[in-house]
This record gives structure tokens, C-alpha cells and sequence, in this order.
């Protein structure tokens, strides 16, 4: 189905299923056109200045707060216990985890890697992989803790939202801002990805700063949807999380009720693929930062919470340099994926689907085999990195595994030794 969508980042769009279903001059009339209900979705606080407040004006066959009551559910992967193990400086790295056997849908399917912070404490964030085999049917989720970033590794998946459906394949992402209530249907019968879940500031786009007024991701690249609205009534779950953990409550109708709805607290998707990629010119390899997709600021300035970074492909040019990552520590902590290809930073072992995690000031880079190619490669001509889109959850916070993930099957126990075959080759006789 091919689909329309709004673009633009964080705008003031306006979206009507039914024609003049917006009210006109006001948001809360006396009686809403077509005996709908009117309903406020605030993703800031109300009093948030201006320039950062985000909300929305909902139109809706009935309010959200119609559902029986809410009681636990129990989930075995899926939650925000970060604390489970001691947090590592151990280099880490994980092939992918398997697509699941058992019927499994999107909610079913999420395995928590590793995180920090959380939802009372209102920064941080929960680091998810999702591996799934059946569309969610009669089930709406929504998440009261975090911002969802939803990146998919393998599979196209269609996410019905209150806003309207943004449909999703490997090399875009999609961003639902809490409390938005979602389905999420599996057009390729399979899919896995990875999930971030930011407890902090919404992300937005990183300033541009000497770059200038373009570049990075252009704003107009991020599409959000058009209202669509389902008129269901049935035997339905609501599935929340709420402070780490999941509850359900029943419901008699789909909760993707909205026929119309106005405001900057929306759903969005991007195509990473669109990204303005930019780079040195000159000499040296700059900080990952140039490869900002969004951001998440903390309350300390040029620290965020969480930066999402990519590594699209790209042309390296660089005279007299060493041209992949270098070798580093880094005070933020570095959590990584793979949705395509191969990452020019590691020659194998890195695969789509898989995770590696170096936390702070823990030194890693280029593994031996990626190190020698570089320093005999002739950088007095160009370098096409073709078929590669590797990204990183970086936070200014130390990344603590969950004691699943460390003991998983997927970790590889022999990670370390990628850097085993660095030798020293100093020789001071040779300058
Ligand atoms: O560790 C990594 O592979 C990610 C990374 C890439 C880069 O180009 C510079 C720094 C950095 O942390
Ligand atoms: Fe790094």
C-alpha cells in the first residue's frame, strides 16, 4: 500500500481522516464535528517553553481513558532492570539473536540488552533487540516510560498508530514519543531489530552549528503520518509500560480511534539512506559526532543523554590518514548495531543484526585485521564505503548489560581477541 505521509520534523501539522473534523478557532468546542471527543496529548510538560513544547489535539471516537482496569503482566525479556549485574568494562559483543520459533509478536519478541537510568529517573535509557513472527492482533501497546526508537534489521513492518500508519523497512527508523498506543503488523511475516528507549528529552535534530543551515538529516526528510482511523469493537488488550514493567488491561474497541488530530507531538519515520553525510576533506578522521541523526540533550550542554549516530556509506578522502575509526576511549559509552552490510571498523564478526558495546573509557577501535588494511591502503585516492549502515546509541552514562545478554549464547566470549594481533612494531632506530 503506498502511503502518505506530512514531512517535516516536529512541526505543527494538522491531519483530518473525515473533512472538518478539526475544529475551527478552537481546540475544545462545546461539541466536537462528528460526535467525536476531544482529547490533549502532552509529550512536555505544559509550561515547557515554546521552543521545546510538544503536543497534540487527538480527535477521537472515545477518549482513551475508556479500558477496564490495568493489572501486571509478565514478560521474561522485555524490562528496565539494569541493575541486575555488575555494569562491565569488558569490551562486548553479540551475534545476532535467532528469529523465535514460538508465535511471537512484536511486544512478545523485545529481549532488553542493556541500559541505564530510567523512567522515575527521568534520563537514560533501555536498549532493546526485537525478533518477531506474527503481526500483533487485537493488541495495542503504548509506552509511558520512554520514547521509542524503533530501528528494524530484517523484515518491513507496518505501525498503526493513533496518528495513522507509518509503514517501516531495514535502513529507516521510526520514532513513537510516549504514551502514543500502537500496533504493529509484520508485512514480511518475520522481523528483527533493535529498539532504544529513552527515558530523557525527546530526541530532536542536533544543531548544525559552522556546518550551517542544511545537512546532517534535513528536516524534511522525517515523515510523519496522515489520520486513519479504525472504527473496531471487539475482545482487545491494551498493553502499557509503565515504570519498567508491563500491564494489560481489556479493552472493547481499537484504541486507533483518532479521525483527526493537530499538533508537534507526532509519530515520524526517516530514511537513514537520506542522511547528508559529511566528512573530512583534508586529513584526520573527525568525531563520530558529524554522523549525528538525533539527539537527546541532557541538562549539562554538548552532553546528551543519547546521540543516535550512523555510519552510512560514504566516500573517504583523507591525505595521509588513518582512515577507519581510530583507535579510542571515550567517557560516554558506546552501544552499537548493524542493519546492513559490514562495518569498516571491524572485518568480521560484526554482524547485521549483531551488537557490540564499549563502555566508558574501555579502548577499542579497529580489530587487527581492519588495522593492517588500513595502514597499507592507498589514501592518495578516494575510498567508496558501499553497503554498510551501522549505528550507535551513545550516552553520556555507563551502558549496563542485563544479566540476560551477559549470559547469553549469542556473546562472544573471544571478542577481546580481534586486538590480540596488534603488535608493537616501534622502532626507534626508525623515526
Ligand atoms: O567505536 C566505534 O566504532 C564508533 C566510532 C566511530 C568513529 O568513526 C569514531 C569514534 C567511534 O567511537
Ligand atoms: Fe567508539
Amino acid at each position: 500500500m503506498t502511503l502518505s505521509y506530512q514531512s517535516g520534523f516536529a512541526n505543527e501539522f494538522a491531519s483530518e481522516a473525515l473533512a472538518g473534523v478539526l475544529p475551527v478557532g478552537r481546540n475544545s468546542p462545546q461539541k466536537v464535528p462528528y460526535g467525536l471527543y476531544a482529547e490533549q496529548l502532552s509529550g512536555t510538560a505544559f509550561t515547557a517553553p515554546r521552543h521545546v513544547n510538544r503536543r497534540s489535539w487527538l480527535y477521537r471516537l472515545r477518549p482513551s481513558a475508556v479500558h477496564k482496569p490495568f493489572e501486571p503482566l509478565a514478560h521474561a525479556t522485555f524490562h528496565n532492570r539494569f541493575d541486575e549485574a555488575p555494569a562491565t568494562p569488558n569490551q562486548l559483543r553479540w551475534d545476532p539473536r535467532a528469529l523465535p520459533a514460538a508465535p511471537t509478536d512484536f511486544v512478545d519478541g523485545l529481549y532488553t540488552m542493556a541500559g541505564n537510568g530510567g523512567a522515575a529517573a527521568q534520563h537514560g535509557v533501555g536498549i532493546h533487540v526485537y525478533g518477531a513472527n506474527r503481526s500483533m492482533e487485537n493488541r495495542f501497546f503504548y509506552d509511558a516510560d520512554g520514547e521509542l526508537l524503533i530501528v528494524p534489521q530484517q523484515g518491513r513492518l507496518s505501525i498503526a498508530t493513533e496518528f495513522g500508519v507509518l509503514e517501516l523497512e531495514p535502513q529507516e527508523i521510526a520514532l513513537i514519543p510516549r504514551g502514543v498506543r500502537f500496533r504493529v503488523e509484520l508485512v514480511d511475516g518475520v522481523a528483527r531489530g533493535y529498539v532504544c528507549e529513552n527515558f530523557g528529552a525527546m530526541l530532536r535534530l542536533p544543531d548544525l552549528g559552522p556546518i550551517g543551515s542544511n545537512g546532517l538529516a534535513n528536516a524534511r526528510d522525517f515523515l510523519t503520518p496522515v489520520a486513519a482511523y479504525e472504527d473496531r469493537e471487539g475482545d482487545f488488550e491494551l498493553v502499557a509500560k509503565f515504570q519498567g514493567g508491563l500491564w494489560r488491561a481489556d479493552i472493547g474497541h481499537s484504541p486507533l480511534d483518532v479521525v483527526g488530530w493537530h499538533g508537534n507531538y507526532v509519530p515520524c519515520k526517516y530514511d537513514l539512506r537520506r542522511f547528508n553525510t559529511i566528512g573530512s576533506i583534508s586529513y584526520d578522521h573527525p568525531d563520530p559526532s558529524i554522523f549525528t541523526v538525533l539527539t537527546s540533550p541532557s541538562d549539562t550542554p554538548g552532553t546528551a543523554n543519547l546521540d543516535f549516530v550512523i555510519f552510512p556509506p560514504r566516500w573517504l578522502v583523507a591525505e595521509d590518514t588513518f582512515r577507519p575509526p581510530w583507535f579510542h576511549r571515550n567517557i560516554a559509552s558506546e552501544f552499537m548495531g548493524l542493519v546492513h552490510g559490514v562495518y569498516d571498523a571491524k572485518a568480521g564478526g560484526f554482524s547485521p543484526g549483531g551488537a557490540s558495546l564499549h563502555n566508558a573509557m574501555s579502548g577499542h577501535g579497529p580489530d587487527a585485521a581492519s588495522f593492517d588494511k588500513a595502514t597499507r591502503a592507498d589514501v592518495s585516492k578516494p575510498d567508496h564505503i558501499v553497503d554498510t549502515m551501522a549505528f550507535m546509541f551513545e550516552t553520556r552514562a555507563v551502558i549496563r548489560p542485563t544479566a540476560q545478554a551477559l549470559a547469553a549464547s549469542e556473546l562472544q566470549a573471544h571478542y577481546y581477541e580481534c586486538w590480540q594481533g596488534l603488535k608493537k612494531t616501534f622502532d626507534p632506530a626508525k623515526p
